[in-house]
């Protein structure tokens, strides 16, 4: 391969139909005309499978449409990928537009699971476009908004001119009842200066540790029947009991766990340990060094749908570690 950034970042744009993603995008292109961007578009609806690159000139911008991402998942756009790695080998991001009704942690997935890919690409973080004036209904209607929020790091509310500062705060209120982790921000017409989107790192273990230095204890929010549960607790975890407990819950009821994300303190192991779930997978990566003198403190956040805190708590009990390490 000639191109010496791999594995390249990769940002993921989700939202529901018409939430302002084409906006953001236009924005993100306006804002890094210094660099090489490829798009990846799939527009719901699309009847030909087989992607197709199409080269806009004007500032290197490169898109392809494919069909339905998650509806086609098995196996297509990882051929995507591969066929965009031999034709654009140098580029400098790789922005994936996904459909309004996609679910975006079936993207992220293929960035996370499949060895080939990431020597190829490195997931950077999932975007959520949302619709103020129409966030609240489709929230009653559409699981799948509820879904794209949960499992975001970074939901953009847009539309801000259509709404009045009493209903941003309800649609605030919203997502946060969905995703108490999320980072918010607001738009218009995908406009907004408070980020830069492109280079968020939210899957960094740096990242998510600061994300969870100011973690509320043993918070839990609700929205219907999606509900977030957080755990702070002393014990050092049993790396190994650990690992098991959460494959065992993501494998049988993965469908149920929208995203798990945690820094854990595994027994005789001196560094941080970043646990994170993407649909069935569990991802580790190291942190930073416990500092010396320090209580050792693990935090874990669980969302998904009807998830039971007493069993979680019970899992989390189960993997305590017996050995005690000085
Ligand atoms: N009033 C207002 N209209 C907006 C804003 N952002 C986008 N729009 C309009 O909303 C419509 C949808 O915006 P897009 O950016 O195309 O949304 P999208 O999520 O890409 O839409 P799909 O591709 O259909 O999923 C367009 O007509 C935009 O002009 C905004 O902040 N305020």
């Amino acid at each position: 391969m000639q191109n010496s950034h791999y594995p390249i970042p990769v940002t993921v744009l989700t939202g529901f139909l018409g939430a302002g993603k084409t906006s953001v995008l236009n924005q993100l292109i306006k804002q890094n005309r210094d660099k090489r961007l490829v798009v990846l578009e799939n527009e719901f609806g699309d009847i030909s499978i087989d992607s197709e690159l199409v080269f806009k000139g004007d500032n290197e911008l490169f898109e392809i449409s494919s069909g339905c991402i998650c509806c086609s998942m098995n196996g297509e756009f990882n051929e995507t990928l591969a066929k965009l790695v031999q034709e654009f080998p140098v580029f400098d991001h790789l922005v994936v537009e996904s459909t309004g009704i996609a679910d975006p942690s079936a993207i992220a997935a293929a960035f996370v699971g499949d060895h080939i890919i990431q020597a190829h690409f490195k997931l950077n973080a999932v975007i959520c476009l949302v619709d103020a004036q129409n966030l609240q209904e489709q929230l009653t209607e559409r699981e799948e908004v509820t879904k794209q929020i949960a499992f975001s790091d970074v939901v953009v509310v847009n539309k801000v001119d259509l709404v009045d500062a009493q209903q941003l705060t309800l649609v605030e209120k919203a997502i946060k009842n969905i995703n108490p982790y999320v980072q918010l921000i607001t738009a218009k017409y995908g406009e907004q200066n408070t980020v830069d989107l492109l280079n968020l790192d939210a899957y960094e273990a740096r990242k998510v540790e600061q994300g969870f230095r100011f973690l509320p204890i043993n918070l839990q929010t609700s929205h219907e029947d999606v509900v977030s549960h957080a755990f702070v607790f002393d014990q050092p975890l049993d790396l190994l009991k650990f690992r098991h407990w959460l494959n065992v819950l993501l494998v049988i009821q993965g469908e149920s766990f929208y995203r798990v994300k945690g820094v854990m303190n595994f027994a005789g192991l001196d560094e941080r340990h970043i646990v994170q779930s993407v649909m069935k997978n569990a991802t580790y990566t190291l942190g930073s060094d416990w500092e010396q003198g320090m209580v050792r403190t693990s935090k874990i956040v669980f969302i998904g749908k009807k998830l039971r805190r007493d069993l979680l708590e019970k899992g989390l009990k189960n993997c305590y570690s017996d050995f005690s390490f000085v």
